[in-house]
């Protein structure tokens, strides 16, 4: 009578096919709970310890190793000497098993999940069984997932069971315990992070950590507040991109992946002043990023608004105090300076793209001037600010600055000359301190002409169109500034 040995924590289908298995001619024989499942059910199936003549022990740290079952099962039937020692030891043939694991990855996707329950969740007897009928697939059937069920009977009962369907059974374990094992040193290194949702809740997410460096939204260090989440983590990401641009005390405020204000100061709290009034709408829920310690100051002008994260180097122990008054501030501490990942990815179906970062930052003399009329002091500074700025905003991104803080953003359009009218829209006043930064040329001079309806004095962009020269003409024709820098911004 050939053997079936079942083992399963997951008993979706278990009774109907150890009972078609018993039709079969199958002698069954199961591991303690598989054994009561089947017995509730009025199965006649055996206890494996009948084989192994051992009890199952801690609590089912041992139960099935043993080679009385290993011997059974990893004996090659086409080999004489396998199947005299089976004989000589008294071990019996097993043809088929059938095993699914502890849920490792349903237990340690719990947020609440102890590293006991996890370690406890860690299969071993099972994998065990699974690598060696799996090895020994030409004579046993391994059947690890219980969709397949149906199928396997099928075959049997057809003496369809051949080498291609037995391969293929052999093929699905191997990959089964390779994705098991990786959960395991996923959970163990932190790699990953299992998030409560990804963009929307209907999305499961997760964390994947390719760096633990400090100066990382992956390595930061949380200091207070609840567990971040996948739109936090990218948004957070765009803010401590940006404000890393900066070595004057700056601050970014973020929504939507997108900066809403920036600012610049003498010190951080005048920093986090300028972003504010940049655009004290748009920052409420934001994520924002300062490059320097935040201190007393700048933590009660945080703390007045609903802020969803705050990125800095460090938190003096007063602004912490303050802070951590706030239950749903999330507060990171993520290093400002150190070596960075030179290459970003994105997913595209069937693969994904990499490409180097667009880390170029350019000085006002790596720029040219192109209309009669020359940028103040005032305005290069504003210039260096916007430039640095409209980097990191969606194409189509234009951004108004002066020389403090950023007057309005154009976000994401899908022409330039609307990103313009969205940035002109949002800002509270426009005068000769303010520039206009665009990450593409202009195409046609429509944008230049609306800057200079709105008071612009002086607009700086990559150039490089075939129609410069029109929106050069326009520039001077207003008595605008132009200045070109040769390099675009796009970011899709
Ligand atoms: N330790 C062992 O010898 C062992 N043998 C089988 N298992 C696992 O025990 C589970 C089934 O246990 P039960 O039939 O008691 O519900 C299966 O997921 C199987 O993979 C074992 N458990 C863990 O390693």
């Amino acid at each position: 009578m050939k053997k079936a040995l079942l083992s399963v924590s997951d008993k979706t289908g278990i009774v109907e096919f150890a009972k078609e298995l018993s039709a079969l001619d199958y002698e069954l024989y199961s591991t303690g709970g598989t054994k009561k499942t089947l017995e509730a059910h009025d199965v006649a199936v055996k206890s494996v310890s009948e084989l192994t003549q051992f009890p199952e022990i801690m609590d089912g740290r041992v139960k099935t190793l043993h080679p009385h079952i290993h011997g059974g099962i990893l004996a090659d039937r086409d080999v004489p000497e396998h199947l005299e020692a089976l004989n000589e030891l008294g071990i019996e043939l097993i043809d088929l098993v059938v095993v699914n694991l502890y849920p490792f990855e349903q237990t340690v996707a719990r947020p609440d999940v102890t590293e006991e329950e996890a370690i406890e969740n860690i299969d071993i007897g099972g994998p065990t069984m699974l690598r060696a009928s799996a090895k020994n697939f030409k004579h046993v059937l391994t059947v690890v997932d219980p969709a397949d069920y149906a199928a396997v009977i099928d075959k049997i009962k057809h003496d369809q069971a051949d080498y291609q369907f037995r391969k293929s059974l052999m093929l699905k374990v191997f990959d089964h315990t390779n994705h098991y094992d990786a959960a395991i040193v996923n959970f163990f290194s932190n790699k990953v992070t299992t998030l409560r949702y990804g963009e929307n809740p209907q999305q499961a997410a997760r964390f994947v950590k390719t760096s633990a460096a400090p100066n990382t939204i992956a390595g930061a260090r949380q200091l207070h507040g609840k567990a971040l989440s996948y739109n936090n983590i990218k948004d957070a990401d765009a803010a401590l991109q940006l404000v890393k641009q900066f070595s004057v005390p700056a601050a970014v405020a973020v929504k939507h992946m997108n900066p809403c204000g920036v600012g610049t100061g003498e010190t951080i709290a005048e920093a986090f002043q300028h972003a504010y009034e940049a655009d004290d709408q748009s920052i409420f829920g934001g994520i924002v990023s300062l490059n320097k310690e935040v201190d007393k100051e700048t933590a009660e002008q945080l703390k007045a608004i609903f802020l969803e994260v705050v990125i800095a180097p460090s938190y003096s122990s007063e602004a912490l105090e303050l802070l951590t008054q706030k239950k749903n501030i999330r507060l990171l501490e993520v290093q400002m300076h150190g070596d960075e990942e030179t290459e970003e990815f994105v997913s595209v179906s069937g693969g994904y793209l990499v490409q180097d970062k667009d880390q170029k930052v350019l000085s006002p003399d790596e720029m040219t001037v192109v209309t009669k009329a020359q940028p103040t002091a005032e305005q290069w500074q504003a210039i260096e600010l916007g430039w640095t700025v409209v980097k990191s905003v969606k194409s189509n991104a234009i951004v108004l600055a002066n020389d403090k803080h950023t007057v309005g953003i154009g976000a994401g359009q899908m022409n330039r000359v609307g990103s313009a009218k969205i940035a002109i829209e949002r800002a509270a006043a426009i005068d000769d301190h303010v520039i206009m930064a665009s990450d593409g040329f202009f195409p046609m001079s429509d944008t230049v002409e609306t800057a200079a309806l709105a008071g612009i004095t002086c607009i700086v962009q990559p150039g490089g169109s075939i129609k410069d020269q029109e929106s050069i003409d326009m520039a001077d024709k207003h008595g605008i500034a132009m200045v070109m820098t040769g390099m675009r911004h796009f970011k899709h």
